[in-house]
């Protein structure tokens, strides 16, 4: 998988992806009051409105970008149809051949990260049978409970040549809390990149492994020393748009081969069409604001390396 994700962002020239994170406050009025009339003001009636959300901006999006970025939790909230309508985001993203990264941050001692796995990267064993549950194509794993609990997650990308991204330095404002505490002169998150580099080293596609990290946008500095510890790890760079991290924050995540970092944005894109910028649009082509976004990250990003060079 690690391959497909290289390959499209090549051929897309968008290291970039879309985080598919649908807050029912985003979802138009339109959209909404269609799902309420089917299925009333209830959690199937919520999951059917961000659904129909979902593929609208997939639909106007797809054909720019490599990858989508799901967040599991904007899903659990609406219960057991939030994580129907999941499911069908995930499966519908595959139909039009991007990318799926799941945004599930699991991480547990080893059984039950094995279960994590199982669930949404693998297959369960069901008598004589075996079924894909969510079936991403990535995870993001938190790597707290150290190597027993990203280990199983390994053995299942083995298997099933998929990936992951392991939380490394996030982009929220209080992730030096722990991750920044000197241990033995060094910042923790420095020691977790070293662990990302050796579980990655055996779990090489082609050109990257497929284990890769996730560094925060809002920390450019970290993003470039964490880009020189593990040069064959792919980084999802999460924090560009809502955030604050822009393009020119950005350019250290790269490799001198332009690849090596997929750049993410939800709110930035999934709700473009209420930011100033992309008024002209209006609610009912909320869409089409979306597309336009997609196409300014990726000249924001592409202009901050052309400028590198
Ligand atoms: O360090 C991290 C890890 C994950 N995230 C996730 O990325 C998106 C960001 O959403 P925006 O709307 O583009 O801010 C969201 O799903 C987070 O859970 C992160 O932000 N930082």
């Amino acid at each position: 998988m690690i391959n497909k994700l290289t390959e499209k962002i090549r051929k897309t020239h968008a290291p970039i992806c879309v985080g598919l994170d649908p807050m029912l406050s985003y979802v138009p009025k339109q959209v909404q009051e269609t799902a309420f009339k089917e299925y009333g003001e209830t959690l199937e009636g919520a999951a059917e409105a961000i659904w129909q959300f979902n593929k609208a901006i997939i639909d106007a999006t797809y054909d720019l970008i490599p990858a989508v970025k799901p967040q599991i939790a904007m899903y659990e909230q609406f219960g057991i149809p939030g994580l129907v309508a999941f499911k069908k985001t995930v499966d519908y993203c595959k139909e039009k051949d991007l990318v799926v990264i799941g945004d599930i941050k699991r991480g547990d001692i080893g059984s039950t990260s094995s279960a994590y796995a199982v669930g949404h990267l693998g297959k369960v064993q069901v008598g004589t049978k075996e079924y894909a549950g969510f079936d991403e194509d990535f995870a993001t794993v938190n790597p707290y409970l150290g190597s027993d609990g990203v280990n199983p997650f390994i053995d299942i990308c083995k298997k099933e040549k998929k990936g992951l991204f392991i939380l490394v330095k996030t982009s929220n404002p209080s992730s030096g809390e722990f991750q920044d505490q000197l241990i033995n002169g060094r910042p923790l998150y420095e020691l977790v990149g070293e662990k990302v580099a050796q579980w990655g080293a055996d779990c090489m596609g082609d050109e990257y492994s497929y284990i890769g990290a996730v560094v925060g946008a809002t920390y450019p500095e970290m993003g470039k020393v964490l880009r020189k510890i593990m040069p064959k790890s792919y980084i999802l760079v999460p924090g560009y748009g809502a955030q604050g991290g822009k393009g020119k924050d950005l350019v250290h995540f790269f490799n001198e081969d332009g690849l090596g970092a997929v750049v993410n944005s939800s709110r930035g894109i999934i709700a473009a069409y209420k930011q100033e910028q992309y008024a002209e649009f209006g609610e009912a082509n909320f869409a089409d604001a979306s597309r336009k976004a997609v196409e300014t990250m990726v000249a924001d990003i592409d202009g901050a390396l052309t400028a590198l060079k």
